[in-house]
């Protein structure tokens, strides 16, 4: 390995010390944004009885066959049938109960009749709703005039039309989006068996560093990288605990680590990793005996190490990067540089595939799409160096092959604002020093 890393090196070594979380169960809430890690089984029928897809009135089809507004059918109301009714009424010929939407079906009612296809009891012509019971006990009984007639089954929804018991609601390996957590609650299922969201301490170092909402003193600046950082890690379905800036002193830096070991499944600090006299995460990090080394070998982590690795990488931003598994349970760290656009990248290219290779999650790395690049003037890049800069990506209309980006701002990495704007990474690679309006690009979207 030469002294420069490529990104796809780096991002390798990283996976390589990352496995995924022991699975546990959590309540259905709680695992929204996690992976199944079993296959749920269907108990039982869904829904699990025949029950009317409609308000209106259960009868028996041959009671109403040949029914008008001119002729009508007059059936006996033997009572109501609500949703969660337990007794039921046994509808007999010239016979019809009162049905609410999702009420079981009587026993001897073969269809239902919307209430707009009947005079709802009134006596009169044909009526759009039921009156309420408060105010109108009287139509739980009496007549009704049903105005056409209905086949059997019809707006009946019958007992495991939506699922059968014994077939599989849902497979492992499935992430439980809104849609998943109400199919499981429907089901039954109260909790479930996931990986869990990894959590994610997130650190800045820097003695300029003064958290937002509090006032500037000479020489001092807001502290972004926490905040862009702990957001990213929840966007990413992290469960992130966002540390505030640390001063640029190893051995509070040290402590503080240690101090949150305890509740991290990965660490990521930004700044303090270049060359200067006053990088304190190096400082801190690079010594071997820095933490309790891990316990038993892990088969399973291949390249564990106890201290943190700090190399230089052929990208930009993004060139000083530092990644170890530290203490007892070789928690993953990574250490990503302090300048803000430099820190986000990172994020995005080597701090959310490790937290999806924690969550079991695939694809671990964002797609990419191909786009031409828009604007006005030609780019240069750094040769032997792979550059992410910023843009604004539109995807290609009806009749295109390929969408638009545009970069946004320039290449430096203190320019925050405009990373604000910007809704994608341009990938540039190591090779190519220019790129001309109308050149094909690789691009990532971000979300
Ligand atoms: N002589 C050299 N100097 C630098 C090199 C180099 O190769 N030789 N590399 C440059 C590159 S590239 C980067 S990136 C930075 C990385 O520096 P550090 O990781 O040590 O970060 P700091 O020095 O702590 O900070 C850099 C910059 O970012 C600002 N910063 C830091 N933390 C935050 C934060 N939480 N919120 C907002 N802004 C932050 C900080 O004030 C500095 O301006 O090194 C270059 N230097
Ligand atoms: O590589 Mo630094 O990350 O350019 O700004």
């Amino acid at each position: 390995m030469s002294d420069t890393w490529s990104v796809d090196d780096h991002l390798e070594d990283i996976l390589r010390g990352i496995r995924p979380l022991d699975p546990i169960e959590l309540n259905l809430l709680d695992a929204q944004g996690c992976v199944l890690v079993e296959d749920v089984i269907v108990p039982a029928p869904l829904p699990p009885f025949d029950n009317s897809s409609m308000d209106g009135y259960a009868v028996r089809t041959a009671d109403v066959e040949g029914a008008s507004e001119e002729f009508p059918a007059v059936l006996t109301v033997i009572g109501d049938v609500a949703a969660g009714s337990g007794g039921l009424p046994t509808v007999a010929s010239g016979q019809a109960a009162r049905i609410m939407t999702g009420a079981p079906l009587p026993p001897g009612a073969e269809a239902v009749v919307p209430v707009e296809w009947t005079d709802g009891g009134t006596g009169g012509g044909p009526v759009d709703a039921m009156r309420a019971h408060s105010h109108a006990p009287q139509d739980a009984t009496g007549q009704v005039r049903v105005h056409r007639p209905v086949v059997p089954r019809q707006h009946v929804r019958a007992k495991g039309s939506d699922v059968r018991p014994g077939t599989v609601a849902l497979r492992a390996g499935t992430v439980l989006g809104p849609t998943q957590v109400g199919l499981l609650a429907a089901i039954g299922r109260g909790s479930v068996t996931v990986r869990p969201r990894p959590r994610v301490v997130v650190l800045s170092t820097g003695s300029e560093l003064v958290a937002p909402g509090e006032a500037l003193g000479p020489g001092q600046i807001h502290d972004a990288n926490s905040y862009v950082l702990t957001a990213a890690a929840r966007a990413a379905g992290a469960i992130p605990y966002r540390v505030g800036a640390v001063a640029d002193d190893a051995e509070t830096l040290r402590s503080t680590i240690e101090d949150q070991l305890i509740r991290a499944d990965l660490i990521v600090t930004s700044g303090g990793v270049s060359v200067g006299a006053y990088d304190v995460v190096k400082e801190a990090l690079s010594r071997v005996e820095a933490f309790a080394p891990g316990g038993e070998d892990d088969e399973h982590l291949d390249g564990a190490r106890d201290a943190v690795e700090f190399r230089k990488l052929a990208m930009q931003p993004g060139k000083p990067q530092g990644f170890g598994l530290i203490g007892p349970d070789r928690t993953p760290i990574l250490t990503l540089p302090g300048n803000p656009v430099s820190a986000y990248v990172s994020f995005e290219l080597f701090v959310r595939p490790a937290l999806r290779a924690l969550m079991g999650r695939e694809p671990l790395q964002r797609d990419t799409v191909r786009a031409r690049l828009t604007g006005e003037a030609a780019l240069t890049s750094p040769e032997g160096k792979r550059q992410f800069l910023r843009g604004a990506y539109t995807p290609p209309g009806d009749e295109e092959e390929l969408g638009g980006v545009s970069p946004v701002g320039g290449a430096d990495s203190h320019l925050i604002a405009a990373l604000a704007q910007a809704d994608a990474l341009i990938d540039v690679p190591e090779k190519t020093t220019r790129l001309a309006p109308g050149d094909e690009v690789t691009v990532i979207p971000l979300d």
